[in-house]
């Protein structure tokens, strides 16, 4: 499995043009070729650290035995996936892992599996999760904020173009690597469909108002969610955040888009929010057939070297102080429990083609 994000170099429109429907088609290779994974257990790594609990499993800081490679393996109980309906997201997650290759995706570089458990070996990103770092200075100024953004409009660009749609936009799924550049990680909710769907999924500050209101939807709901992403960065709080979270009130004020815009916004920024938080899919910037360049062309991205973010020659305005893989400064202390060791393979037939 290839383990470089993208060999090629971004040099103009036209090229990249040509590089995408390249990338479209090494996508569909890999689509339909997914492998089962052996049941080797972690054996080919020594485990060294927790770097982080997600809700449905343990990410662990591992070296190959073989070299001296770290990557981080995500750890996911089968029993928990089962017991919490989560079966068809994880295999999505690896089906989607194992198929995308973008500069700012997280991709699969090895899964394996025990009885108990599902392991992902995944790229190690060590500056820690874009939540932690923007909570710790509460607001990016524009700039700052539209260094990430682009990245993510890239990267939206190119899931869009695969036909997928992401789902589940938030800082705390945005890592941050060693040079300040982020990767997206998190594919549970990821989607492959070339049209609607209808499934109620993602995050409530998140969730644009087709998706509240239970109506079919399309991938400019990760447009609405970038709006809202974006809005954030800047102001330091999500449009529709709600004192004690109350989901239900969060939810009629998405659904009639009812939320303040800072004072302190540009005009561009204000315009660009707008344009991106329209109730009616119709106007929402990035629903049409040429989406994503309708996004980067939008004023607030004026100036923006979009080849020198994709080739990674801009430098980031804040560089993770890392002093080596080892380095878990950027991370918060986790415990490790292994809560299970059985003798009996658990769901062979849920996780057959896993
Ligand atoms: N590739 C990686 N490199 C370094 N740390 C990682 C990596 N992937 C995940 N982590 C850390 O582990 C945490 C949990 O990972 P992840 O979000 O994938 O788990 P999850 O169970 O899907 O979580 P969620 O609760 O968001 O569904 C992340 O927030 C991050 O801090």
């Amino acid at each position: 499995m290839s383990q470089h994000t993208s060999q090629y170099v971004f040099n103009s429109k036209e090229d990249y043009n040509v590089i995408l429907d390249n990338m479209s088609r090494e996508f569909e290779e890999r689509w339909n070729h997914q492998t089962q994974s052996p049941y080797t257990n972690l054996e080919n790594y020594i485990t060294r650290a927790v770097l982080g609990n997600g809700s449905f499993g343990t990410v662990m800081l591992v070296r190959e035995k073989s070299g001296k490679n770290y990557y981080a393996a995500k750890m996911m109980s089968k029993e928990d996936l089962v017991r919490l309906k989560q079966v068809a997201h994880v295999h999505n997650e690896k089906h989607v892992l194992n198929a995308a290759r973008f500069p700012f995706l997280i991709y699969l570089v090895d899964s394996t599996k025990c009885f108990d458990y599902l392991y992902l070996i995944l790229p190690l990103v060590n500056g820690g999760e874009l939540f932690s770092y923007h909570r710790r200075v509460r607001k990016f100024n524009e700039k700052h904020a539209r260094f990430y953004a682009a990245q993510v409009a890239l990267a939206l660009e190119y899931m869009h173009k695969m036909h997928l749609m992401y789902r589940d936009l938030k800082p705390e799924n945005i890592l941050l690597d060693q040079r300040g550049y982020i990767k997206i990680t998190d594919f549970g909710f990821t989607k492959r469909v070339d049209g609607r769907t209808s499934t109620l999924c993602g995050t409530p500050e998140y969730l644009a108002p087709e998706i509240v209101q239970l109506r079919p939807y399309n991938k400019s709901v990760d447009w609405w969610a970038f709006g809202i992403l974006v809005y954030e960065f800047v102001a330091g709080r999500s449009p529709f955040a709600i004192h004690n979270r109350d989901v239900i009130l969060m939810y009629s004020k998405i659904c009639i888009c009812d939320y303040k815009m800072p004072s302190y916004f540009t005009s561009q920024l204000r315009s660009l929010v707008e344009s991106l938080m329209q109730v009616d899919t119709s106007k929402r910037l990035g629903n049409s057939n040429d989406g994503s360049s309708d996004v980067k062309s939008h004023p607030w991205f004026q100036g923006v070297d979009w080849f020198g973010i994709l080739n990674q020659e801009v430098t980031a305005p804040y560089q993770p102080t890392i002093s080596g893989a080892e380095d878990l400064s950027n991370f918060e202390n986790f415990e490790f429990k292994d809560r299970y060791k059985s003798r009996i393979n658990r769901h062979p037939e849920l996780f057959a083609n896993f």
